[in-house]
């Protein structure tokens, strides 16, 4: 589902001062996996992310996501590749101003789905991240953990192949990103690819999936059913 092959991305910090923020990296995720992306903070995490999204570009190396090459993607192809990728973020990044119905239903209007089909289906998605009673209430009137939930149904409605999780829970209390964790966990039971960075040591060493530790930009670990594993 994920091939990155001798991926190496730098960034340019005044004339000639340069960062490495990936380095050579290469790495295979497949279809079904769920992984955790662990390391330092600067060591290289959000950028693979956004590499995955072609957000950015690698220097050199090659990268595939869902069967696409992205060195090879026409511009006007990206916005397919993303519709194959749900993101679930640190601050939740719901509209204020839309109920939870509308945030989710919103994903679906952006990519020209049908009245009649993002009824059926958002409702669906509320009842399986347990929010169905709340689908008239605002962001602003439910806790962190129900904000999360929001938005999680919102990158899983259109059904992607992939879910990348930045931090998800890095703003929830441990008991509340147990019950996230739940939901990413049924969610990749459905065949969903789940790659998610994280600092939460407690999430990722009880969950036992595949660890992939970043450390200024090298993938120093990739372990199956692994922990944390450092002190960061
Ligand atoms: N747009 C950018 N311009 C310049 N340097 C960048 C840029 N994005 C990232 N970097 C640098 O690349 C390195 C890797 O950064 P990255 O954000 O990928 O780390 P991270 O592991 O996600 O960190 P954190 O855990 O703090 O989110 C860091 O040294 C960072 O300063």
């Amino acid at each position: 589902m994920i091939t990155l092959r001798n991926v190496t991305k730098t960034f340019k910090r005044g004339a000639d001062d340069e960062v490495v923020a990936l380095a050579d990296v290469s790495l295979e995720v497949a279809k079904g996996e769920f992984v955790f992306v662990v390391g330092p903070s600067g060591s290289g995490k959000s950028t693979f992310m956004k590499l995955l999204t072609h957000e950015q570009r690698p220097d050199e190396g090659e990268i595939w996501v869902a069967g696409k090459n992205l060195g090879t993607l026409r511009s006007w192809k990206v916005p397919m590749l993303r519709r194959e990728i749900g993101y679930v973020f640190q601050d939740f990044k719901l509209l204020a101003n839309k109920t939870v119905y509308e945030n989710v239903a919103f994903a679906m209007e952006v990519i020209g789905k049908h009245r009649r089909e993002i009824d059926r289906r958002v409702p669906e998605v509320l009842e399986l991240v347990g929010l169905d009673s709340k689908a008239k209430a605002q962001p602003h009137e439910l806790s962190g953990g129900q904000q999360q939930r929001v938005s999680v149904a919102r990158a899983f409605v259109n059904h992607p192949r992939i879910l990348l999780c930045d931090e998800p829970t890095g703003n929830l209390d441990p008991s509340t990103s147990v019950g996230i964790m739940k939901l990413l966990d049924r969610i990749n039971r459905t065949g969903a690819t789940v790659v998610m960075a994280t600092h939460d040591q407690h999430i990722v060493d009880s969950m036992r999936r595949r660890v992939v530790e970043l450390e200024n930009g090298v993938v120093v670990r990739d372990q199956s059913r692994g922990v944390y594993g450092y002190a960061g």
